[in-house]
């Protein structure tokens, strides 16, 4: 067969390679080329060398929802603080998205000890779903037991506004439906059972808690409760698509949280889930507007102090419900 010429590729105009390196990425998904339980011990290891933190609780940022852990709302909220780039850790992928900022912050906030992931991992920048949770498992070994995932979406929902929070009250695996799942694959019992219930994915006296605070912080006219969905991305859906959503229950949709709520479920990690509404999916093809990453971005800044309060709020309560739960 005859070499396939570039130049034709390119339509003839211009060769030169894009200017960007592009990070080569892991697209194995065969389940024995997966990270052993021990494999993640080391990664888990080396962030307990690196910091004096033991964090109770996780946090992941969603698409411009990570700037309150910037330095300088980090030094107002975080004591101790401590950035480790993702690039430093032992088996970490890397962020490849505008609005992941690619480390983890380690310190206390109001005295309960955090690790929060500034960049998560999406399964559209290349990673298989294993992959894009392997964070969750190394927070379980660093001895997390709450995970906090956030998220920005687009709102299905039509009492729903740009700029609301909703808690996530379930979720729909539609990447699970055609049979892409992160415990695809070997189940190691180390981390949890082969067939783990999801009934309860969402802690339910967490999100009571979470509708209690929102009062005190008198935000409760934008906060709201429903059913979010992921798919692969990185397209926005069409019009169709967000149409048969609409028929399934589905408030929000987004790229990411499900797979990573799966697996912390499976190892036992209690979890709250928070979508910040960016956008309003379009329904009709008279409809102007477009979906963009920056309008998501912009959101997230927009909401940035009242997710800092709220967030913070909740670290100090959800620690406190673990702390009662303890025997
Ligand atoms: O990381 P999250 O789920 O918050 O990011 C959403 C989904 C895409 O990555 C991006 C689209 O703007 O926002
Ligand atoms: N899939 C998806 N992800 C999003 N993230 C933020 N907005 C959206 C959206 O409309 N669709």
């Amino acid at each position: 067969m005859a070499p396939i010429n570039a130049d034709v590729v390119n339509g003839g105009k211009d060769s030169t390679p894009p200017k960007t390196t592009l990070p080569e990425v892991d697209t194995e998904t065969n389940g024995n080329k997966r990270y052993s339980y021990e494999t993640l011990v080391e990664t888990a290891n080396f962030l307990l060398s690196r910091t004096a933190v033991r964090p109770l609780i996780g946090v992941i940022c969603g698409s411009g929802m990570g700037s309150y852990w910037n330095e300088g709302a980090l030094a107002e909220n975080i004591i101790d603080g401590q950035c480790i780039p993702y690039e430093e850790i032992p088996n970490f992928p890397t962020s490849t998205v505008e609005g992941h900022h690619g480390r983890l912050v380690f310190g206390h906030l109001n005295d309960i000890p955090v690790v929060a992931m500034q960049g998560r991992f999406h399964y559209y920048e290349g990673y298989p779903l294993w992959k894009c949770c392997l964070p969750v498992r190394v927070m379980k070994l660093l001895g997390v037991r709450t995970l906090i995932a956030t998220n920005a979406a687009g709102g299905l929902n039509p009492n729903f506004k740009i700029g609301d929070l909703m808690i996530v009250k379930d979720h729909i695996n539609m990447m699970g439906f055609a049979g892409n799942n992160p415990l695809h694959g070997p189940n190691d019992e180390r981390f949890g059972p082969r067939f783990p219930p999801m009934n309860k994915a969402y802690n339910y006296e967490f999100r009571k808690i979470a509708k209690e605070v929102a009062k005190e912080l008198n935000i409760q006219d934008i906060v709201r409760e429903g059913v979010y969905t992921c798919l692969g991305g990185p397209n926005f859906e069409t019009v169709a698509e967000i149409n048969m959503l609409k028929m399934v229950g589905v408030d929000a949709v987004g790229m990411s949280t499900v797979h990573e709520v799966i697996t912390a479920r499976h190892c036992d990690m209690n979890v709250f889930g928070l979508s910040l509404i960016t956008n309003e999916c379009v329904t009709s093809y008279e409809h102007e507007a477009e979906a963009n990453h920056e309008e998501v971005l912009d959101v997230g800044r927009m909401r940035q102090d009242i997710l800092r309060k709220f967030v913070s709020k909740l670290v100090v309560k959800f620690a406190h419900t673990l702390t009662r739960d303890s025997p």
